[in-house]
């Protein structure tokens, strides 16, 4: 089923494929965080200065402990080129809705993020570099302090009739509260409610935003 990055705006999906591998079960072959996450948990952890008495450094990395669930998924795509377009988009802009993504990009650009004002700014394919986007249960749990990037992928002049690859690693919550973490640079601890009437829980954010992506063809 095709799939819009930009439901409020896009008519009809981005021009683009894509293979998810989610987390393996029951001795069927598992994907472990990829190292550089597992590095950078705990940073996280401390640069936010939760009181260890509240989980401290480990507060993130307890929510993506491997044994818990979680809705991780690798997602390897695919960017056909094409002859005509009707705009410049391969995926429209969008945030990511974990926690961090880990993007892997391949020769062929054309990542950009928003930088405000209307303005986007490309983000180069840097050999041997991973690219850390931050996603919107990241901006739940530090009330803003940490924001949510916006991002698209668009066609350039002189790659638009190659194709184009990434891969994709979405660090994904489960049944975890988006409240703000208990720390004093995090202004508020109002909780979120979701639509059950319970506290909203990544996972409930991860199904409006893919019933959001998808309704349109769902709906039709
Ligand atoms: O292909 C890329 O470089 C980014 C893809 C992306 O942002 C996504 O799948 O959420
Ligand atoms: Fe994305």
């Amino acid at each position: 089923m095709p799939h819009r990055s930009d439901p409020a705006t896009q008519k009809i999906g981005d021009p683009k494929e894509c293979y998810q591998v989610s987390k393996f079960k029951d001795d069927k072959p598992v994907h472990a965080l990829p190292k550089p996450f597992d590095d950078c948990v705990d940073d996280l952890g401390s640069f936010i200065k939760i009181p260890e008495s509240e989980g401290g450094k480990n507060w993130f990395s307890d929510r993506h402990a491997y044994d818990i669930p979680s809705g991780d998924i690798l997602r390897i795509l695919h960017y056909p080129p094409v002859e005509s377009h009707i705009d410049d988009i391969r995926a429209g802009s969008h945030t990511d809705y974990g926690s961090i993504t880990l993007v892997f990009q391949h020769d062929i650009g054309g990542l950009e993020i928003y930088a405000g004002r209307s303005r986007w700014i490309s983000a180069p394919v840097i050999p041997d570099c991973i690219l850390v986007n931050l996603g919107d249960c990241l901006e739940f749990w530090t009330n803003g302090l940490l924001k949510s990037t916006l991002h698209r992928v668009v066609f350039r002049s002189n790659t638009q009739s190659l194709d184009r690859h990434s891969m994709v690693y979405f660090c994904e919550g489960y049944d975890i509260p988006l409240d703000p973490v208990p720390s004093r640079l995090v202004p508020g601890d109002e909780v979120k409610m979701g639509e059950s009437g319970k506290r909203m829980t990544a996972a409930e954010h991860l199904r409006m935003r893919l019933d959001a992506s998808l309704a349109y063809y769902v709906n039709r």
